[in-house]
């Protein structure tokens, strides 16, 4: 694998019991970028996440980090991986009883052995990373949503990762909040030298933020690329999902019985409109 990949997927299959939710993937995350990974709802996005950490395994095709397959580690192998990985999941779930401080602290405490003076020049400086370093004594309950997704962030990259997932990162925000945690992403990609990998459905913004865009569809990779390149896509199932068209090859209902099954056959009375 290239030094310029950090992230690759090889025909990986998944599903949950006998549901296949990843059909033969094969995708690549380029290092040192912002990647954006799109899909209709229930696609297999956040499953896509939880295969790279290592989470769940991939039933049959290869999930490589940094050239070495997930699926094959060990615990102890697994344990060493994740430290190379922050994860942020929608929304954020700081510690609810521990300040600002100790839940951007706590992966520290957790994971190294560091004396508590050096914990706390880590501590303000990934704070500081995310503007809140003034912040450091309040409590969860005191933050707005977008604080609140910049803490979480900071915890995130307290043990320096070079990977950073983040799993809708702007949902729920308001707009100005949901700029500045674009431009955050983007910021610290840059100047931490970290690769990025986000699941959103903010399209406009991601559109903007990325560097390379993955669209899933109906449990393959439909169109793998630059933003632009998606943009222009004149391939029926991109369209539908840049355009967030209701209707498309991209399967809004998830699998049901029929409707006949489920309701029964039409009722004559219903169809005449009596
Ligand atoms: N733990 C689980 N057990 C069984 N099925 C699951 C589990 N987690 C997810 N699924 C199913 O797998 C499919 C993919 O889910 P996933 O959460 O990966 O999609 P997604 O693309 O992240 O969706 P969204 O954009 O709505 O968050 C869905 O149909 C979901 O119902």
């Amino acid at each position: 694998m290239s030094r310029e990949v950090l992230v690759e997927l090889r025909d990986v299959v998944f599903g949950y019991d006998d549901r296949l939710v990843l059909d033969r993937v094969s995708l690549h995350v380029p290092r040192g970028k912002v990647t954006a990974l799109l899909g209709a709802s229930g696609g297999g996005k956040t499953t896509l996440l939880r295969l790279i950490g290592g989470q769940l395994r991939a039933s049959s095709g290869q999930v490589l980090f940094d050239g070495v397959d997930v699926g094959q580690l060990d615990r102890a192998g697994l344990y060493a991986m994740r430290r190379r990985m922050g994860l942020l999941f929608q929304f954020g779930a700081l510690f609810t009883d521990m300040s600002v401080y100790d839940n951007v602290a706590f992966p520290l405490r957790e994971h190294t052995r560091l004396p508590e003076a050096l914990i706390r020049d880590i501590v303000l400086m990934k704070l500081q990373a995310v503007g809140l370093r003034g912040a450091r004594d309040l409590m969860p309950a005191e933050l707005s949503g977008g604080m609140a997704r910049r803490v979480a962030l900071a915890r995130a990259i307290a043990l320096d990762p070079e990977l950073v997932m983040y799993d809708e990162p702007f949902a729920g925000l308001d707009p100005i909040s949901l700029g500045t945690a674009a431009r955050l992403i983007r910021q610290l990609n840059d100047t931490l030298g970290l690769t990025s990998l986000l699941v959103s459905h903010e399209l406009e913004w991601v559109f903007q933020l990325a560097d390379h865009v993955i669209v899933l569809a109906n449990g393959r990779v439909a169109l793998e690329g630059a933003p632009q390149e998606v943009q222009r896509s004149d391939d029926p199932l991109i369209r539908q999902y840049v355009q967030a068209a209701p209707d498309g090859p991209v399967r809004f209902h998830y699998p049901a019985p029929s409707v006949e099954d489920d309701f029964g056959p039409p009722s004559r009375s219903v169809e005449e409109g009596a």
